[in-house]
């Protein structure tokens, strides 16, 4: 099986599997789904099964009649997705196949709303099919209009739950069509900084032959462009339909303008709450065209998008932010709630869950479960001679210590309280245990802190309780720790500075 078949839906799954080409589109949905025989004859990659506008305006499809590639306004294939019926023959670039593009609208028991599919068969004479609706070189205003909005209508859907990585894409594909509808040569994004004094540009698209100047327009200040930026916020709009006529102080614009070689300009506001992000705009360059209502609609419409677009992924991107914080603070309190104050080992809380949690796991895996408690020899003593603030860096340098000696896994030393401490050993017998004990008094002998007061050593000494057992299911973390701290009793009572094992004895 391959990977394409396990991650489909299951009625693409099913759709896969059929011989005909075919593209299918929910209404209300941005994928268009490519089946195996789509791929295969539109050339595109065999495991891509969701396309993009960008996917389907690459495909090249000719006029068979006049091997003329269609423009986007004419592009059947985009027409047809956009939910017109359509029955049209296609010839593929590369391709020697005339082909039937037939599209229509479905309705499926199992959506909400109808749906496109759109087949494309091989088909060997032309002439016997009825074409419909045949798609005509003079198209007029409102035919013009109205596939503007269906291609934005397709683009929008893409762009509302749009992935970061795609951002760029689907708007580079709302520029294109701004572009061809107003038979531009250049269409672009202009982003403003927070202060709205800086400009660059993001985003552009280039008709073939056209060159491109977005390397060279960034961070240019809005002092850069007085004339223009101040139409702009005025107006919102910056429509010139002759360069060579504006007016003296537009002095700055014209040479820019000029040295893009551009004869006519139109620019349009992106706000976002009623703040001015950017713009949008398209440029004709070395000829002149002047700007028609429609044309301004579209850019403003197309302005409007973007817009949107960017603000909610800004808006997304500081919710993603903000849910990071209060994971980090989330993990942050739970690390405090779970450690001790003074010496940043685990705190009694810390041990009880622990001790819990490891003697569970030793009982099913029929494992015995350590533990040693550590009482520090004549610490009172320490704290009357050195003082509170010693006694206190002592205490931290011993809990340093202790956590230096866990290195499996479930292994935790943790301040039980006071000048006490236990070390919890999941999987250590009894000599493991002894072994770790003798290992900790002589890491405490090696670490030499000073008690001149005690009367045990010249140095800081401990007392240590040892206990392990396989538990079962009866036994509770109390009952280690009753038998730790009877052994660490013992270990008192035998003189200090020594270690006990407990024995059910
Ligand atoms: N500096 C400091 N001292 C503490 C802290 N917690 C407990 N202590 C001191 O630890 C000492 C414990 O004294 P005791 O329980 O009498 O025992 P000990 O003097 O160590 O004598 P033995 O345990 O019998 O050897 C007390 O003086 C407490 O004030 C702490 O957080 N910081």
């Amino acid at each position: 099986m391959t990977e394409r078949t396990v991650t489909l839906p299951h009625f693409w799954g099913l759709l896969d599997a059929l011989p005909i080409a075919l593209l299918y589109k929910e209404n209300t949905k941005a994928e268009v789904f490519a089946n195996v025989a789509a791929l295969k004859l539109l050339q595109l990659p065999a495991n891509k099964a969701v396309l993009s506008v960008s996917d389907l305006q690459h495909i090249k499809l000719l006029c068979p009649a006049k091997q003329q590639a269609f423009n986007l306004l004419h592009n059947p294939l985009l027409q047809a997705l956009s939910g017109t019926a359509l029955q049209q023959p296609v010839a593929l670039e590369h391709c020697c196949d005339t082909l039937l593009l037939h599209s229509t609208s479905v309705a499926l028991s199992f959506t909400l709303h109808n749906s496109i599919l759109v087949t494309l068969q091989p088909i060997n004479n032309i002439g016997d099919i009825p074409v419909l609706p045949q798609a005509v070189a003079d198209t007029s205003e409102l035919e013009e209009a109205l596939a503007f909005d269906k291609l934005m209508s397709l683009i929008s859907t893409q762009l509302i739950n749009v992935q970061d990585n795609m951002l760029d894409q689907h708007i580079e594909d709302a520029l294109a069509a701004v572009g061809e509808f107003c038979h531009a040569d250049r269409s672009y994004v202009f982003q403003f900084n927070n202060d709205v004094d800086e400009m660059s540009n993001t985003h552009e698209w280039v008709r073939a032959g056209i060159s491109t100047h977005k390397a060279q327009l960034q961070q240019i200040p809005e002092a850069a462009l007085p004339y223009f930026c101040q139409q702009l916020k005025r107006d919102l709009v910056f429509a010139v339909n002759e360069v060579a006529k504006l007016p003296a102080e537009a002095a700055a614009e014209k040479q820019e303008f000029d040295a893009e070689d551009i004869q006519s300009v139109l620019c349009c506001a992106m706000l976002a709450d009623d703040k001015l992000i950017g713009f949008v705009g398209c440029d004709m360059v070395s000829r002149q065209r002047n700007w028609t209502h429609n044309d301004l609609r579209r850019m403003k419409l197309v302005g409007e998008m973007i817009a949107n677009t960017l603000q909610n992924v800004r808006y997304r991107h500081s919710l993603q932010n903000m849910q990071q914080q209060l994971l980090q603070a989330n993990l942050e309190l739970q690390q405090q709630a779970s450690q001790d104050g003074l010496t940043a080992i685990a705190n009694r809380r810390q041990l009880d869950t622990s001790l819990q949690n490891e003697l569970q796991r030793c009982a099913r895996n029929s494992l015995p479960m350590g533990l040693l408690l550590l009482d520090i020899d004549r610490f009172k003593l320490y704290n009357d001679h050195y003082g509170h603030q010693a006694g206190d860096d002592a205490l931290k340098q011993i809990a340093q210590l202790l956590h230096q000696q866990t290195k499996r896994q479930g292994e935790l030393a943790a301040r039980y309280g006071g000048e006490e401490f236990a070390l919890i050993l999941p999987g250590s017998d009894i000599h493991a245990c002894k072994k770790m004990a003798e290992q900790v008094q002589l890491a405490l002998a090696k670490l030499a802190i000073k008690h001149s007061a005690s009367d045990i050593a010249s140095n800081i000494t401990a007392s240590i309780g040892v206990v392990s057992m396989v538990p079962d299911k009866t036994n509770s973390s109390s009952d280690f720790i009753k038998a730790a701290d009877q052994a660490l009793y013992q270990a008192k009572a035998n003189g200090r500075n020594c270690l006990v094992i407990h024995t059910n004895g």
